[in-house]
């Protein structure tokens, strides 16, 4: 038995990752829309309820007007978009957030693909508050560098256009008001909004995110050791999660925006300083990987019932 799958905005930038994954598995068939039709919404509409399961690869409004042309009670629906990461009667497709999470997530019609920041954010946060190492009223930050394709063809045109790239960095979301702060707060199990500083590199592809915390400050100042266990029982076996030996990050001089490179893979980090109290995590992932492509087919996987790395880069 084939499943059969439907991805609208299968020619952007994530859409074309997650091709690539699907290619050459005999268990998948694809539905594709010509040219001409791929935004007729009479052609999305009869391939949206052909499909036994969707993946959205559009802008929000977009998305949403895909979910409302479904009118059987049947087709799945992944969605890459942030349209319904907080909404009610959808999951929240990050598998590895707590236990009991994936099998919720295989049980579920409509699935939200996690935003690329909130991945790195909630792979180091959330055993943190759920090992209560973290307490849950902690006044929390983020730090970080994305890859442009981050963008999607927009930012892709401006950093590979013919005047050159912009700039080498540029911070951004400077209101405090990042459209993925709403996820990283409910998700993480914290009381208030973590203070998000996301910054853009001239790399293509590729992510570094950090939360720095004063152990120090902290009731019964935890310690890093402390920190890095809770993070390592949390994904022990993952085919998918890394947590770095301590003894091998404590080696480190420098981490890459680069690090996982073209992969799926998320790779966690603790550096820490005992004496002084304080550590900075850090995940390294692909925007385009774990950050949108790699996730969504790791939850078409799931859902269809299906070995949950086939077509995985890892
Ligand atoms: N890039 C990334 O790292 C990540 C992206 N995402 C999310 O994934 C979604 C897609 O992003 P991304 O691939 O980067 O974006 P792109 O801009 O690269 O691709 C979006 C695609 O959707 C098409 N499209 C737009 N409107 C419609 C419509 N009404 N009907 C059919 N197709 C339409 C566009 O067509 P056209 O080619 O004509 O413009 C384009 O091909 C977004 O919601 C984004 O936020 C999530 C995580 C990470
Ligand atoms: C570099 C860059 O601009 N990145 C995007 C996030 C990419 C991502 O995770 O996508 P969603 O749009 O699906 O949330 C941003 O910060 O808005």
């Amino acid at each position: 038995m084939t499943t059969h799958i439907f991805i609208d905005g299968g020619v952007g930038t994530t859409g074309l990752e997650i091709r690539e994954r699907l290619a050459g598995r005999p268990e998948l068939t694809l539905l594709t829309l010509d040219e001409k039709d791929r935004k007729d919404s009479r052609a999305r509409r009869d391939a949206l309820n052909d499909a036994d399961i969707v993946i959205l690869c559009l802008p929000d409004d977009a998305a949403r007007e895909a979910v409302a042309l479904i009118d059987n009670g049947r087709t799945r629906v992944i969605d890459a978009s942030t349209a319904h990461r907080v909404a009610d009667g959808w999951t929240y497709g990050f598998p590895e957030l707590e236990p009991g999470h994936r099998e919720k997530l295989a049980q579920s019609r409509f699935v939200a693909n996690p935003g690329c920041w909130p991945t790195g954010f909630l792979a180091l946060v959330r055993p943190l508050t759920l090992a209560g190492l973290l307490p849950r009223d902690w006044p929390v930050a983020m730090s970080g560098a994305s890859g442009y394709s981050g963008g999607g063809k927009s930012m892709i045109a401006e950093f590979e256009g013919a005047e050159g790239a912009p700039t080498a960095f540029r911070a951004y979301g400077l209101d405090l008001a990042h459209k993925h702060i709403p996820e990283m707060t409910r998700y993480s199990g914290l009381a208030h909004p973590p203070i998000f500083a996301p910054a853009v590199a001239n790399v293509h592809r590729g992510m570094v995110a950090e939360v720095p915390l004063q152990l120090r400050a902290m009731p019964g100042r935890p310690s890093v050791a402390a920190m890095h266990a809770a993070l390592t029982a949390a994904y022990a076996g993952s085919p998918i999660v890394t947590v770095v030996p301590l003894a091998e990050s404590a080696a480190m001089t420098h981490l890459r925006v680069e690090h996982v490179g073209a992969t799926d893979r998320l790779t966690l980090f603790v550096f820490g300083n005992e004496e002084s109290g304080q550590v900075r995590l850090a995940a390294a992932l692909d925007n385009l990987g774990k950050g949108a492509a790699g996730a969504a087919v790791q939850n078409l996987n799931i859902l269809a019932g299906l070995p949950e790395t086939s077509g995985l880069r890892l």
